[in-house]
């Protein structure tokens, strides 16, 4: 579902980011671990298509990120790619149902209230879909945009430090969540995190899983 290949990425003028070959199958989880500034944004935005690889090239979902448009870019980003990014994005003025329908819009499909009402069944925020954000926990913020992360079906869901800010027990219910809701989809998850709690859950949870790959990006090249 994911490889990648000799990859590496620099932006203007900075030095050059060159990441560890994977390759992730269907379904699979993995967990791309790093310090700050060690590359980790830059490799989720490189699979999601935002970057264009600089050197070498990753497939995602059958797709070479470097032959990749830019305007079939967009339309392949929205059907193939949930993102569930670190600070939510939910649009204050729409209730959640219409931060939902609005991402159906967006990505140009058809409105489809029978996927929507799905999509925050299966995460268990249906009751709130009248609400606006602002009268959402944090918790149920994360669950609504997982919902609108996974609402067109994608084939990869791309988590950017789902954990920051989250105490303890919210950081396990949250990496559980995200977890089970991939599983539940078909989903291949990839976490990025320099959170060692999530390191050390995921890896004492699935070391020796099937499936599971942990790939840590450094600074050893630089
Ligand atoms: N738009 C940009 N222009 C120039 N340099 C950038 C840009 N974005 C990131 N960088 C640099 O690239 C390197 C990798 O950044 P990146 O955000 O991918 O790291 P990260 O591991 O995700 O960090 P964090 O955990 O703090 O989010 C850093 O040195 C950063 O300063």
């Amino acid at each position: 579902m994911i490889s990648t290949r000799q990859l590496a990425y620099r932006y203007g003028g900075g030095p050059e980011l060159r990441f560890e070959d994977v390759d992730v199958a269907q379904g699979d989880v993995l967990l791309l671990r790093g310090a700050s500034g060690s590359g980790k944004s830059t490799w989720l935005a490189l699979a999601a298509g935002l970057l264009s690889p600089g050197e070498g090239d990753m497939s995602v979902a059958g797709q070479s990120m470097k032959a990749l448009g830019k305007v079939a870019g967009d339309a392949w980003r929205a059907t193939t790619i949930g993102f569930l990014p670190q600070r939510l994005h939910l649009s204050s003025a729409l209730t959640v149902h219409g931060n939902l329908a609005m991402a159906q819009w967006a990505a140009g499909q058809p409105p489809d209230e029978g996927r929507i009402d799905q999509a925050l069944a299966a995460l268990d925020v249906q009751a709130l879909a009248r609400r606006k954000p602002a009268q959402l926990s944090g918790g149920q913020a994360q669950r609504v945009a997982l919902a609108r992360a996974v609402l067109l079906k994608p084939r990869v869901i791309l988590a950017d430090e789902p954990t920051a800010s989250l105490d303890d027990e919210a950081a396990t219910a949250s990496l559980e969540l995200l977890q089970a809701t991939a599983r539940h989809e078909g989903a291949t998850l990839v976490i990025a995190t320099h959170d060692s709690r999530v390191a050390g859950f995921l890896e004492t949870r699935m070391d020796g899983e099937k499936g599971f790959q942990s790939l840590l990006i450094g600074r050893k090249w630089l």
